[in-house]
Order: structure tokens, then C-alpha cells, then sequence
């Protein structure tokens, strides 16, 4: 077995609401290089930590942690649509591997998938299909949360199995980190709202456009007083990410998740696809890892970084 882990953030405003052109190309090369990685690392395997944002995942039952055999893109934001190549046997496999470890967790036969997993698993691969793939959604943007002790446990769980593997095996992070786009509460929202936090799948495209518009429309505003919305926090997303480059992963056992939410936004829980990536390294044993780039970015709502790491 050999793992390789990036963790980075995604935005479905690339490309909608996009920062100078400085910015822009600056974020094109640091994928581009890590993209160039994993080309050469040649996966036989990636399992991607990924949230949902109401659109596989809805109240109606809402899991902490999820593991799909089968998955689909439903292509928010323009972002790729279609199935993901999932490997069936091994989602199974791990799946019971975890339950045996004693952490519990869901499984999808038929998942519906977002920005939050695709948009990664494209700019790092090209496509959706290039690799035989594990979608491990982790709950981090419809409270309650499991705390992050457990999540650290799940990503344990799944570095013991990864370690059981004789592969090249990708394990990606992806959400975060500071950040709060204008995603809705289950908690005193009206009726409409409610409705559709509970059971929205499948939203017409007329009530596809309008959630991207207001996430548009939020992304032209973030950072700024005409916002109402929690603010990037670089210092508090910097130590973060030092927090896992520099091994100190039992630290994130006493994160709070209301402290998080109220310092650097209510979806920098996304930051949980990170720490399950590098708790699955971690379990295989010493790790060194790298910064490869972080810059607040307004626009994109996103305090955006890259981070890659492997065995030591
Ligand atoms: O779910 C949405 O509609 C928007 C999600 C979003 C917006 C901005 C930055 C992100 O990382 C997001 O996931
Ligand atoms: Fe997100």
C-alpha cells in the first residue's frame, strides 16, 4: 500500500465569480501541479472525503457519515454531471471494515453527489470516471455534527483498511476552509425552506438557478459590510492547516463546533473531509506533509488552500 493525500478547498464559483486574473492563474497552477502528482502517483484507488450540500442528503435522514456503492453528480454550478466510477466491492468492503472498528456508518447504494465531491475528483483527475473511486460523505453542513473526535476515528477506521490494501490508494479532503456561503438552517426557517432541508431532492431548474444566483450574488458581496454572512478568517484557517502539516491531529479532538462556526463560518465544518484524510494517512503510520498554497478569496467565498502529505 501507498497513500498519497491532498486536501483541498472547492467553490462552485470558480468560474462564476472569479477574483483577478492574477488570482485565478495563480490557483490554475497550483491544481495544475497537484493534478501533474497524481498523474504520476497513478491511483488504483481514490477514496474522497466529501460533504453534501442538500442535494444527495437531506433531512428526511440525515447521516453523519456515508459510504455509497453506487454514485451520482447532479452537476450543481456546472459542474460535471453523471455517475462516478465507484469501485461496488471495495465501498462494501470498507464499509464493514469500519462497522467492525465500531464507528457507524450509512450506506448509499444509489447516491446523489455535489460540487463538494465532484468538483475535486475533476479538477484533480479530468473526470469522474478515470478512477476506481470511494465517495465517503461526511456531514458537515447540516448540524448536528458527530464531534470531530469521531471524525478523526472514522478516518482512522479507513486508514487501517487502506493499509490492509496492496495499492496505490489517493485519499482526498475536500470542503473548507473558512468559510460561510448563504446556505439555509433547519433551525427557524420558514415553511418553504424547511420543506426543502428535509426532502429538496431533485430541485427544478428554475430553483436550481435560483440558489446558484443567490450564492452569486453573496459571492459579490462577501468580505464586505453589505454582508451579513461570517467573514474568511486566514489566521484561524492558517493554524488549521499547520495543525495537520505538523502531525498535531489530536488536537482537533477538542474543536468546537460552535466556536468554529461563529469564528470562521458555519461550512468551514467542510474542514472534516481534511481531518479524516490525514487521521487515514496517520494510521498507516508517520506522515510528512506540505502547504502548497492558501489565500482568502472573497469572491469564490472561500478560504482557499492546498495541502498534500505522505508516508514519511
Ligand atoms: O451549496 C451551495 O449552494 C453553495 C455552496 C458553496 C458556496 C461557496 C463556497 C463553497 O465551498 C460552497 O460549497
Ligand atoms: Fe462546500
Amino acid at each position: 500500500m501507498t497513500v498519497m493525500v491532498k486536501c483541498l478547498s472547492h467553490t462552485p464559483l470558480r468560474g462564476l465569480n472569479d477574483p483577478g486574473v492574477e488570482v485565478v492563474d495563480e490557483v490554475d497552477t497550483v491544481l495544475a501541479q497537484a493534478r501533474a502528482e497524481v498523474e504520476r502517483f497513478d491511483p488504483e484507488l481514490i477514496v474522497i472525503f466529501a460533504p453534501d450540500h442538500y442535494n444527495g442528503l437531506f433531512y428526511d435522514l440525515m447521516p453523519p457519515f456515508v459510504i455509497a456503492t453506487a454514485a451520482d453528480s447532479v452537476g450543481d454550478y456546472g459542474t460535471l454531471p453523471g455517475p462516478l466510477r465507484v469501485d461496488r466491492d471495495v465501498a462494501l468492503a470498507l464499509t464493514r471494515s469500519i462497522l467492525d472498528s465500531d464507528i457507524d456508518i450509512a450506506l448509499s447504494h444509489r447516491l446523489q453527489v455535489d460540487h463538494g465531491c465532484t468538483q475535486t475528483l475533476e479538477e484533480l483527475t479530468g473526470s469522474l470516471t478515470r478512477y476506481p473511486t470511494v465517495p465517503v460523505i461526511i456531514n458537515s453542513v447540516a448540524p448536528p455534527f458527530a464531534p470531530y473526535r469521531r471524525v478523526r476515528k472514522l478516518g482512522e477506521a479507513v486508514g487501517r483498511f487502506i493499509g490492509g490494501l496492496d495499492k496505490r490508494v489517493l485519499v482526498l479532503g475536500t470542503g473548507g476552509l473558512s468559510h460561510e456561503p448563504p446556505v439555509p438552517l433547519l433551525a427557524g426557517a420558514p415553511e418553504e425552506i424547511a420543506n426543502f432541508l428535509i426532502a429538496g431532492r431533485n430541485p427544478t431548474p428554475e430553483a436550481r438557478a435560483a440558489r446558484q444566483a443567490r450564492t452569486i450574488a453573496a459571492g459579490r458581496i462577501y468580505g464586505t459590510p453589505d454582508c451579513h454572512l461570517t467573514p474568511l478568517n486566514p489566521d484561524w484557517d492558517l493554524g488549521f492547516i499547520d495543525t495537520l502539516v505538523e502531525g498535531r491531529l489530536d488536537e482537533v479532538d477538542t474543536f468546537s463546533v460552535e466556536e468554529i462556526s461563529s469564528t470562521a463560518g458555519r461550512s468551514t465544518h467542510e474542514i472534516r473531509t481534511w481531518v479524516a484524510a490525514f487521521a487515514a494517512l496517520a494510521a498507516t503510520g508517520p506522515y510528512r506533509a506540505r502547504k502548497d498554497y492558501y489565500r482568502p478569496i472573497n469572491e469564490w467565498i472561500a478560504g482557499y488552500g492546498v495541502i498534500s502529505a505522505e508516508a514519511a
